[in-house]
């Protein structure tokens, strides 16, 4: 059966709409339903000299893989007029209405996944919809309260403990009861979505050298070490917390299959060094499959046709083995 999944190009302004139309230069084994402005679409596609028929997406029909050249549409308004490289508030909501829609469409099993280009949070935030990512958007919209947001590339996994809060709320926000959830997502999602049937975690502490026994912070002792020992007592294999800048040097990640960061610039820098380009943002513990893009709304790129695109396929492919590896767990 032909998988059928949603892509949201995200900030209008931005290189989203520019990499989905470069997407849409070749065929796939998926149909493809892109969840946006058509109009805007359509110039975007003109800017770049690059052809692009969007076909009106019809939930009716049965679903077919997707001709180069071609992309099923579900059309959006936007409040203003689009201007590549120039943010406008007043577009704000439409971003969120796209996120909306298929959100909802794919917990209802009308979408098999979704694939996210970059957001501006700013710029929705002015639009005066609170709004801190589409980790926490989509947590949100499914009432579940442990999102895990973990990033990809060859040969590293990248997940935080926690995802999107100003750094000074960061040491109160790492609880036992929070490492319990988040690590216990992780697991579950490494053995049934990447079928790797006794994960190995690495877990960071949050202080420099992990505390340095107590001297340089104590979370470790009171907090990390605690919760990790009654994880392991479930069969879990944990190693940590170790320093971060200690767990980092490749002789720990070639024997890791994830590692988990207390905090976004804990993790996150070290995997875009590594693979910029070349990873996937998937979200864990939701009861839909989401990937997205390594990379931002890159506003001095949009329309010029200079933008790569090979994050938003890796978070395509991605996205279609999640998809399929489902497809078989559910049908078996
Ligand atoms: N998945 C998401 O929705 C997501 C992820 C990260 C950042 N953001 C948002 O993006 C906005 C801008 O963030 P930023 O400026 O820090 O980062 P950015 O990734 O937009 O840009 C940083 C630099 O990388 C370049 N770049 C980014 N993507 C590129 C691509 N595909 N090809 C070539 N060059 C590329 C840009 O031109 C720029 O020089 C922020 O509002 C942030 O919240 C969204
Ligand atoms: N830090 C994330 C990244 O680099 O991919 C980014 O903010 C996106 O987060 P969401 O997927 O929650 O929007």
């Amino acid at each position: 059966m032909t998988l059928k999944i949603a892509i949201t190009p995200g900030e209008p302004a931005g290189i989203g709409p520019d990499l989905v139309v470069m997407l849409a230069q070749q065929s796939w084994p998926v149909q493809l339903v892109v969840c946006a402005n058509a109009e805007m679409l359509k110039q975007r596609a003109a800017m770049l000299k690059l052809p692009l028929q969007l076909l009106p997406y019809d939930p009716a029909q049965p679903a077919q893989p997707q001709q180069a050249g071609t992309l099923s549409c579900v059309d959006f308004s936007t409040e203003a007029a689009v201007v590549a490289g120039q943010l406008n508030e007043a577009n704000g909501r439409y971003v969120v209405e796209t996120l909306h829609y298929v959100g909802e469409q794919c917990m209802s099993a009308e979408f098999d996944a979704i694939v996210t280009g970059p957001v501006h949070k700013g710029n929705i935030n002015k639009a005066g919809i609170p709004f801190s990512g589409h980790t926490e958007y989509f947590a949100h919209l499914s009432n579940t309260p442990y999102v895990v947001m973990m990033l990809a590339t060859e040969g590293l996994r990248v997940a935080l403990a926690t995802t999107h809060i100003p750094l000074a709320y960061v040491a109160k926000a790492i609880t036992k009861e929070r490492l319990h959830k988040v690590i216990s997502v992780l697991h579950h999602d490494l053995q049934t979505k990447f079928a790797i049937a006794s994960p190995v975690i690495y877990v960071c502490g949050l202080n420099p050298h992990a505390g340095e026994d107590g001297h340089l912070g104590r979370e470790e002792i009171d907090i990390i070490s605690p919760a990790l020992e009654e994880l392991r007592l479930q069969g879990m294999n944990l190693i940590g917390p170790l320093p971060a800048d200690t767990l980092f040097q490749a002789k720990y990640l070639d024997h890791a299959d994830a590692v988990l960061a207390m905090y976004h610039d804990q993790g996150l820098p070290v995997l875009k060094h590594k693979g910029f380009g070349r990873s996937v943002n998937i979200s864990l513990g939701l009861p839909l499959i989401r990937t997205s893009v390594d990379h931002g709304t890159a506003l001095d790129l949009a329309g010029t046709g200079k933008a790569d695109p090979g994050s938003l396929f890796h978070a395509l492919e991605q996205a279609i083995y999640l998809a399929q590896r489902a497809k078989l767990s559910h049908d078996r």
